[in-house]
């Protein structure tokens, strides 16, 4: 049985980064840039006022209150270059600075001496001192033109939009997201929520959490089937998810020891190559990773809800990682609140919580009920802890490795709840 560190350098080893393509960067948002960006223009694309106010040239001194000028003339945004001979000139928020001019007094700091018959202002005493520059953006200060903005790499998110947008940027190149196959393995498994329970049956909550989680985690779920514990309806289901263009597939169930855990043979049967099965962990040790005849991915995640989860989490999540161009994640390291004793030398994922207390400190919490079979404690986990195989015995202080609930989601921090 191989450690979680072997299993994982297998997953990137056979995980290949998926077609790229290029489309408008709001069509592209949650994508992953391929190509970095950079810039085309200047931001902002020219100097301009940053209020309401009078531009005016200061140069080397500073104008001193009292100091009185006529206005020359008035910009609005979007006015075009105008140059300024002296005086002041009227000047909005996002006007183009009159050439020759270099600071702005907001309106505020002014006394207009005289108007005309449409109440523009015609001479202005200032009430405050100006200095050189103030008030003033200048042109390329965001952003020069040429400079590197987003690196390829980059989760695109709704800031890159504003910032790709503010420069004109029509198009963007990212990679696809994966399409990703959900088939869950079971007789006992019921869909239909108003289907009343048969003996020795159970529903199916595998199958919703794995295609919300996988969407979460940017793929598209391109198929979700429930099969019985025959080898020949799996068979057709997984046909259908390959139809369906699925670049990974992931199924719950069937993997470990019963005499009904079919997936490991049937796979060998169809010519697909098992990386490895069992892995040193808890909860999931029976996971199953394969790469199937037509370079397919294939998840085996052993059906206990937790152990899915776990699968999903630090299986799964890694390869659609590396199949976008995302970098491998890097944990949180979070003081535990209390010692926490490991039965069995494997490495632990447990369901956690990461609080802040009274102090301000943030610590993290294993939450009580980690059995695989156990759902209702995932509802107060924002996080997962991970203890790894060497440590036996971590305690209170020591620090764990702590990861949010989704790959694309950093590590929640609540209230210490008692
Ligand atoms: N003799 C051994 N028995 C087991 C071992 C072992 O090493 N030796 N490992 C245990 C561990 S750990 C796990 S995890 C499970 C994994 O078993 P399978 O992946 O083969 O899954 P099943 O037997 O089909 O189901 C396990 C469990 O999960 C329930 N289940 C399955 N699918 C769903 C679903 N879609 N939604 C909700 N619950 C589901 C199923 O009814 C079983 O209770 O094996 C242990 N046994
Ligand atoms: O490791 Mo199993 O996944 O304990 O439930």
């Amino acid at each position: 049985m191989i450690g979680y560190d072997e299993a994982l350098a297998i997953i990137q080893r056979e995980t290949a980064r998926l077609d790229v393509h290029r489309c408008t960067p709001e069509q592209a948002l949650g994508q992953v840039l391929a190509e970095t960006v950079a810039s085309g223009e200047h931001l902002p694309p020219f100097d301009n006022s940053a209020m309401d106010g009078f531009a005016l040239h200061v140069g080397g001194a500073t104008l001193r209150t009292g100091s009185e000028f006529d206005v020359a003339g008035a910009q609005a945004a979007g006015d075009e270059r105008v140059q300024a001979i002296g005086g002041a000139w009227e000047i909005m928020t996002g006007a183009r600075m009159p050439e020759g001019l270099d600071a702005v007094v907001p309106v505020e700091q002014v006394e207009v001496l005289a108007r005309d018959a449409d109440g523009r202002p015609l001479r202005i005493r200032l009430a405050a001192d100006v200095e050189a520059g103030q008030h003033v953006r200048l042109r390329g200060e965001d952003v020069l033109h040429g400079a590197t903005v987003v690196e390829a790499g980059t989760r695109l998110a709704p800031q890159h939009l504003m910032l790709l947008a503010a420069l004109g940027v029509p198009s963007v190149a990212v990679t696809r997201r994966p399409r990703l196959a959900v088939i869950t393995t079971g007789r006992e498994l019921v869909d239909d929520p108003t289907r009343p329970l048969a003996s020795g049956e159970i529903r199916n909550s595998n199958g919703p959490f794995l295609a919300a989680r996988a969407v979460a985690a940017g793929a598209d779920v391109v198929l979700r089937e429930t099969v019985s514990d025959e080898p020949t309806a799996y068979l057709a289901a997984l046909e259908r998810a390959l139809a369906a263009g699925a670049d990974v597939v992931l199924s719950t169930g069937a993997v470990s020891m019963g005499r009904y855990d079919f997936v490991p043979d049937t796979l060998r049967g169809i010519g697909a190559t098992i990386h490895f099965h069992k892995v040193r962990i808890r909860p999931g040790k029976p996971l199953l990773f394969a790469r199937l005849a037509d370079g397919q991915l294939y998840f085996g995640l052993p059906g206990n809800p937790v152990s899915s989860a776990v699968g999903l989490r630090f299986f799964v999540e890694p390869a659609l990682r590396a199949m976008t161009g995302l970098a491998p994640e890097q944990p949180l390291r979070v003081p535990l609140a209390m010692a926490y004793r490991k039965r069995a030398p494997l490495r632990f994922h447990l369901k956690g919580r990461v609080e802040v207390d009274g102090g301000g400190r943030m610590q993290a919490r294993v939450l009580q009920g980690q059995e695989s079979f156990r759902i209702l404690p995932l509802l107060a986990a924002n996080a997962w802890i991970v203890v790894p195989e060497e440590a036996d015995f971590p305690g209170a202080g020591d620090l764990v490795e702590v990861y949010g609930l989704g790959h694309l989601e950093a590590p929640c921090i609540g209230e210490v709840v008692t």
